[in-house]
């Protein structure tokens, strides 16, 4: 008989935990996990899964509006917010059903409830329950910041925005991250006046310059508004009921919905982790090593949590190489370089590898090619909205570092080009390709 109630207790059922505890199980080791709110987490309920169906929807403006150019007659359409945020939810409700399924299949024990950290070897459930484990694995993700102005109160983030009763005429977002910029074309496809309010002249920092300034002049010319270097600093109802938003030194924006996208803080606000001596970083992180142990030799944490990397490959990836490491004998790292990524805006960007300002950073001499370029199905529809594909290249060894896109399907075509730059390819390998045509994404391989 165990010394322990479980093997290994999981908190939070999202991304992380989720596959952390089947694949323990599959192990042979005897997993609980427990999860306050619903099973799959952040990318499930109120993340990846059903943004990435708005986006879908919103999307057929675009395809409807094209659609005469080849030959269809599409006689009025009309959009019905409640029936696409509906269908929606209730797929989202068929995946969460799936993953409670895995957990089932895999003799998951779960609880519906929140646990916190009671010491190095215990759990406590809101019941006041407490169990024991050999192992915790904390994988809580993390919680939109709300910075702090006056009405604040009055604003909503990603949480709510999959639930609004009724499609908003006017939206203002504030932040110009991944959030706010695929709700920027979300709500933009869907007939909404969107206005973008930010602290800084920057949007999506972390991707390359000409990519983000192409987004810019796109979504300005769909109609989308920007104010730069200008924080929210109040919000007020108005007596019709509708928000009136002071950003910066603008004018007063009239709103119907505002949308904060400010970042997401790990999620570790009392959940104990001082009863295990665990000290919290300044973003409220838990620090762990390279295999995601933290300071307490029986508790792990990964994903959003650890704020390493808030993407849902990566917690997945993070909470597999503890069960395998704890449990299956195969004790790894993983990888964090070379991690692919998309903006789901519209038009999409997507990125691998280092852009080409990190390249000059760290290589010096660089090479770099790029494709400016009219996609066929945009020519045709007599849209003038130009894709954009760059590859930063070692001027030394000819390797490529990084590849750089926005336009349609971007993401779709990124995905195997990130197996070339991991892979460490040359631009000859790239060159030596065949095109596929037509396509755009032959456009990777035509660079001169
Ligand atoms: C709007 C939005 C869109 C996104 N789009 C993408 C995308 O397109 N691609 C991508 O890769 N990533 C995307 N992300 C990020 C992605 O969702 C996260 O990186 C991922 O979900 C992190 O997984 P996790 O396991 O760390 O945490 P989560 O998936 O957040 O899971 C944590 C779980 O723990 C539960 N929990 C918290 N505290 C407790 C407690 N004390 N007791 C019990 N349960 C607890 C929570 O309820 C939650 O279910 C998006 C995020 C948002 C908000
Ligand atoms: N497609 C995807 O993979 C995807 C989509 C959505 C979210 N995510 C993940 O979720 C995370 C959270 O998304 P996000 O968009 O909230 O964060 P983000 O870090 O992408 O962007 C935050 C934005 O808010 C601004 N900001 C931060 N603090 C502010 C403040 N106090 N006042 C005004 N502006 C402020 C920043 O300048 C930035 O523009 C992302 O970092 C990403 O890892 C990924």
């Amino acid at each position: 008989m165990s010394e322990f109630d479980y093997d290994l207790f999981v908190i939070g059922a999202g991304s992380g935990g989720v596959r952390a505890s089947r694949v323990a199980a599959a192990h042979g080791a005897k997993v609980a996990v427990a999860e306050e709110y619903r099973i799959g987490g952040t990318c499930v309920i109120r993340g990846c899964v059903p943004k990435k169906l708005l986006v879908y929807g919103s999307h057929f403006a675009d395809e409807l509006h094209d659609a005469a150019r080849y030959g269809w007659t599409v006689d009025q359409p009309r959009f019905d917010w409640p029936t696409l945020r509906d269908t929606v939810l209730r797929d989202v409700e068929r995946i969460e059903a799936a993953y409670t399924s895995t957990l089932d299949n895999n003799r998951v024990e779960h609880f519906h409830e929140r646990a916190v950290i009671a010491g190095p070897n215990t759990v406590r459930l809101a019941s006041g329950r407490e169990l024991t484990a050999r192992y915790i694995l904390v994988a809580v993700g993390a919680w939109p910041v709300m910075p702090a102005f006056e009405g604040s109160d009055l604003c909503i983030t990603s949480n709510e925005v999959f639930h609004l009763p009724a499609l908003p005429k006017r939206v203002v977002i504030q932040g110009a991250g991944y959030i706010a910029m695929e709700f920027a074309g979300i709500f933009n496809a869907l007939g909404c006046h969107v206005t973008v309010v930010n602290r800084s002249d920057v949007i999506l920092r972390s991707y390359d310059e000409a990519m983000r300034d192409r987004l810019l002049q796109i979504t300005m010319a769909r109609g989308i508004e920007y104010r730069f270097n200008s924080p929210i600093r109040k919000v007020a109802r108005q007596d019709d009921g509708s928000l009136l938003v002071h950003a910066g030194d603008h004018e007063p924006i009239p709103a119907d919905t505002v949308l904060i996208a400010t970042g997401r803080r790990p999620k570790t606000d009392g959940l104990g982790l001082e009863n295990a001596g665990i000290a919290l970083g300044a973003n409220g992180q838990i620090p762990v090593d390279e295999y995601s142990k933290t300071s307490c030799d029986s508790i792990y944490a990964v994903g959003d949590v650890t704020d390493r990397v808030q993407l849902t490959p990566i917690a997945i990836r993070e909470g597999h190489a503890v069960a395998d490491g704890l449990f299956g004998g195969n004790r790894r790292t993983i990888a964090y370089d070379s991690i692919p990524s998309a903006v789901f805006s519209q038009p999409p960007i997507a990125a691998v590898g280092l852009t080409e300002a990190e390249a000059r950073d760290q290589y010096g001499e660089v090479r770099i090619f790029t494709s400016d370029f009219r996609p066929m199905k945009n020519i045709f529809a007599e849209r003038h909205e130009r894709g954009l594909y760059k590859l930063v290249v070692d001027a030394g060894t000819d390797r490529v570092l990084g590849v750089h896109m926005i336009g349609p399907d971007s993401p779709e075509i990124l995905q195997a080009a990130a197996i070339a730059v991991r892979a460490g390819l040359t631009k000859a390998d790239f060159d030596d390709t065949v095109a596929l045509h037509p396509s755009m994404a032959e456009e990777l391989v035509l660079m001169r």
